[in-house]
């Protein structure tokens, strides 16, 4: 399987007001490198999901271009996979036929997919619920539930929209490892949407800072830990370091306070 590679070149979106449109996106540009795994961090309306909306081709720029591996984004990729915050689990499907969805919509259901589904599933901890219906499962299960839907068809290209956001911070750890695991595995490209500026140091290659309305890159910053990450990866230096240093970047675009910000908090 080969990655995929994305491109966006000075891309704008603007949405039509009924006094005047609202710029989502100013000017963006932003590579994401077949196999790595990147991280838009931003506040609030600052564009993130419009972006990821337009890779994806749910909706088209305004202006600029978008490529994956140098073809212009027009419909959705057939080797894309989405997983969004809130978990769309069907109610009247099993666990194992939720994963599966992803292969019926492509007509691929196969013995050989109903292995793979059942994998992705022991994988993280859902072995003994495949014939359990969602409202049987917890927040973090239904969360898995949609990961292990949105890697099914081994897709070169996973875009994800905050999908950790309606979890507790446990189960959030638990399931940053097992992403981290299954697409260092797996080797997909990754294109993760946060608010959080360490779940987006832990997980990520590479992370592209977004300032709030407009939405502009205001900074690009590597992370140079080991993968799959570990736990302890959050104890040590570089680790520290880039989240000390995005907050920095933050409190430069005054997304905090400078009361907010407090040198010993951030070190201690
Ligand atoms: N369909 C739309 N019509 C009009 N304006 C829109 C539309 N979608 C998004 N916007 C506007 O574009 C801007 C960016 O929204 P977007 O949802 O991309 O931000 P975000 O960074 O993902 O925010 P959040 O972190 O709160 O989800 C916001 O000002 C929003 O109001």
């Amino acid at each position: 399987m080969q990655p995929i590679e994305i491109t966006c070149e000075n891309v704008t979106k603007r949405y039509p007001g009924r006094r005047s449109s609202v710029t989502a996106l100013d000017d963006v540009s932003m590579r994401v490198a077949p196999g790595e795994f990147v991280s838009l961090l931003g506040p609030s309306g600052c564009g993130k999901t419009t972006l990821l909306r337009l890779i994806g081709g749910l909706e088209a720029a305004t202006d600029g271009e978008l490529r994956i591996d140098g073809r212009p984004v027009e419909q959705p990729h057939p080797e894309l996979g989405i997983v969004f915050q809130a978990d769309l689990l069907m109610p009247w499907r099993t666990v194992l036929d939720n994963v599966l969805l992803q292969a019926d919509v492509r007509r691929r259901r196969s013995p050989e997919m109903i292995e793979r589904a059942k994998q992705l599933l022991a994988q993280v901890g859902l072995d003994g619920f495949l014939d359990s219906y969602p409202h049987q499962l917890s927040g973090g299960m239904k969360q898995r539930v949609g990961i292990c839907r949105g890697l099914l068809h081994r897709p070169r290209l996973l875009l994800m929209d905050e999908p950790f956001a309606a979890l507790d911070a446990m189960t959030r750890d638990q399931l940053s490892l097992d992403l981290s695991r299954l697409a260092t595995e797996s080797g997909t490209t990754i294109l993760f949407v946060t608010h959080s500026i360490p779940e987006a140091v832990f997980l990520s290659d590479r992370i592209y800072v977004m300032s709030a309305r407009p939405g502009r890159i205001a900074a690009e910053l590597s992370v140079d830990l080991p993968k799959p990450r570990r736990l302890a990866h959050r104890q040590g230096q570089e680790f520290t370091r880039r989240v000390a240093e995005v907050t920095g970047i933050f409190k430069e675009l005054g997304v905090f306070a400078a009361d907010d910000y407090d040198e010993e908090g951030v070190s201690a």
